[in-house]
């Protein structure tokens, strides 16, 4: 007996076959009903002569993630009829349903956020219990059914891995991969590109290039010709890949996107990321732009408030700003007349990152042709509507905080700096409260002027230069987790208020300022902020 609209049973077992829900490269995926309690599922089969059974890695790995908020529930599973089956909750509608149902071409940041929120702690989850996914894409996230169905869950884990070798508890070890496994699409550049053996920071890095996809109008660079068909456009497709910026991908986004991209791209093969520290950001990002809680993932998306479309245009962030724009503007503002005082110290434009090597031999992509779910119909490419406003948005910004930066080195007495701090708080808020190197520009003109102002103090970011330097003399100083920042900034915050005298101020923002410096995540959070206005207050109480 067959289930009427193919050739699969109409029976696996005690489930009767319902319609197809969809189908994958490794199978079929139906509704399906038990007979006896009448409990619905969704019934994944594969007939046992398949060249990719990915079925039977899938139940070895459901027992590992069971239990974890979006894992769906295995309710059985086995051998019958000739088919290897799969009994799994019911589920909704993928992101990519979702995505392609708008016929815009581009995801609205509410939704982005809740995403990039959901699947951090989904990825998280799954790390946990030693499993990395490795095919993170936009068929892979799928809605619950109500009352569920503001949750996201991570679905086909036919691709998945341990990362922790059970007979001797650690870490596997990365080497040249013969074989390509993963999605075209999203796959992270030492994957797909380089050949590497795929950690907790590929799935992570999946997820960044997913999220800028869905917030780009016509998706990423590389999946605008569709689906590779030979060997020739594969190779052009991860040049590509390989060799567009993070900056170039992310032009017209948030700088948390090219924050998160890099931060993933920085992780190290066996390095644990810091998933909550970017389930905060990007919560965060959501707050900053006037939205409340963007966990709930809501669907249809709700129009997005006025003020924050016009936030978030305000947030996305300029062109990279050439040498000589750079230049320039310095020099304007050389020009003008900050109560007489000295000009900030220019600081030199960052070179742009240069090529990446070459890459590794190419090889075959033996099972990419699971990729099949993220053939998006090419998008005609249009510009990032945001792109011109934001520029002046971002050198406003840069411009402000300069200046600001002048007027501290120049400033006299404590009430003149409380001023400036309020400034510099008020700039923050309304231009976006990331820590560019304009407002690390601050913070040592500050720093300078309550610890002494005849004296030379180190500048508490480390530049562009000083970072590539520093990383071929001496091993990476470590990053500062959300967990360090949170504590650190709780003690700055309560400490403001007792600091005894100027110098006391300063060894707190000197802290402040190389905490930050060391945090890949450059928002100042509420505690952040906190702090600032701490200084500001002590500022006018303390006598100089
Ligand atoms: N639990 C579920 N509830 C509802 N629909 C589901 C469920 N699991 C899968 N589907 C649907 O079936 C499709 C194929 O499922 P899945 O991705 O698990 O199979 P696959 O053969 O591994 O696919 P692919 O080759 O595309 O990776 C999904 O895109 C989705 O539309």
């Amino acid at each position: 007996m067959t289930s009427g609209t193919s050739s699969f049973p109409r029976f696996i077992g005690n489930y009767e076959l319902g319609p197809r829900l969809g189908s994958g490269v490794s199978g079929s995926t139906f509704r399906a009903t038990h007979i006896h309690t009448g409990q619905v599922v969704a019934l994944k089969l594969q007939h046992l002569s398949l060249y990719y059974p990915t079925n039977s890695y899938e139940r070895a790995v459901y027992p590992l993630i069971q239990g974890g908020e979006g894992m769906p529930r295995l309710w059985a599973s086995g051998v019958l009829n000739g088919y290897d089956y799969l009994a799994i909750d019911l589920l909704g509608a993928s992101i990519d349903n979702m995505y392609r149902s708008m016929g815009k071409g581009v995801l609205d940041i509410r939704s982005a956020l809740s995403i990039a929120v959901q699947m951090i702690a989904r990825l998280e989850h799954m790390h946990s219990r030693g499993v990395l996914h490795r095919d993170i894409q936009l068929g892979n996230a799928v809605v619950g059914l109500a009352p569920n169905d503001k949750t996201l869950y991570v679905i086909d884990f036919g691709f998945s891995k341990k990362y922790i070798n059970p007979k001797t508890n650690k870490h596997i070890t990365s080497r040249t991969e013969s074989d390509f496994i993963g999605n075209y699409w999203f796959s992270s550049v030492n994957v797909h590109c380089r050949s590497k053996t795929c950690s907790r920071r590929d799935d992570l890095e999946a997820l960044a290039l997913m999220l800028i996809h869905l917030l780009t109008p016509g998706g990423l660079p590389w999946t605008r010709n569709g689906i590779p068909r030979d060997d020739e456009a594969h190779e052009r497709l991860k040049r590509e890949k390989r060799d567009t910026l993070p900056e170039d991908l992310c032009r017209g986004l948030p700088e948390t996107f090219q924050n998160f991209l890099h931060y993933c791209r920085g992780l190290k093969f066996t390095q644990q990321p810091d998933y909550q520290m970017w389930i905060e950001e990007f919560r965060e990002l959501g707050e900053e732009l006037g939205l409340e809680d963007v966990t709930p993932f809501l669907w249809p998306p709700p129009p997005l408030p006025a003020q924050s479309a016009e936030l978030y245009s305000k947030r996305a962030q300029a062109p990279r700003a050439s040498t000589s724009e750079i230049d320039n503007m310095l020099k304007d503002l050389a020009r003008l007349n900050l109560n007489g005082g000295p000009a900030a110290p220019a600081q030199p434009a960052q070179p742009a990152t240069p090529a990446q090597p070459a890459p590794a031999a190419p090889t075959r992509p033996v099972l990419a042709e699971k990729a099949n779910n993220a053939n998006i119909a090419p998008a005609a490419p249009t510009p990032a509507p945001a792109a011109l406003s934001v520029r002046s948005g971002r050198h406003t910004k840069a411009a402000r905080l300069l200046r600001l930066a002048q007027q501290t080195e120049a400033a006299v007495g404590n009430p003149q700096l409380a001023a400036l701090v309020h400034a510099f708080r008020e700039t923050l808020a309304s231009t976006g409260r990331t820590l560019t190197k304009e407002g690390f520009a601050f913070l040592d003109g500050l720093h300078k002027q309550l610890a002494d102002p005849d004296i030379f103090v180190f500048p508490l970011r480390t530049s562009q230069a000083q970072r590539q330097r520093l990383s071929r003399d001496q091993p990476r100083p470590r990053e500062v987790t959300a967990e360090e920042r949170r504590s650190r900034l709780c003690q700055l915050r309560t400490g403001v208020a007792h600091a005894q005298n100027n110098r006391a101020l300063a060894k707190m923002v000197s802290d402040f300022g190389r905490m930050m410096d060391q945090s890949t995540a450059k928002r100042l959070t509420k505690d952040g902020l906190a702090f600032l206005e701490g200084v500001e207050e002590r500022l006018r109480t303390l006598h100089a």
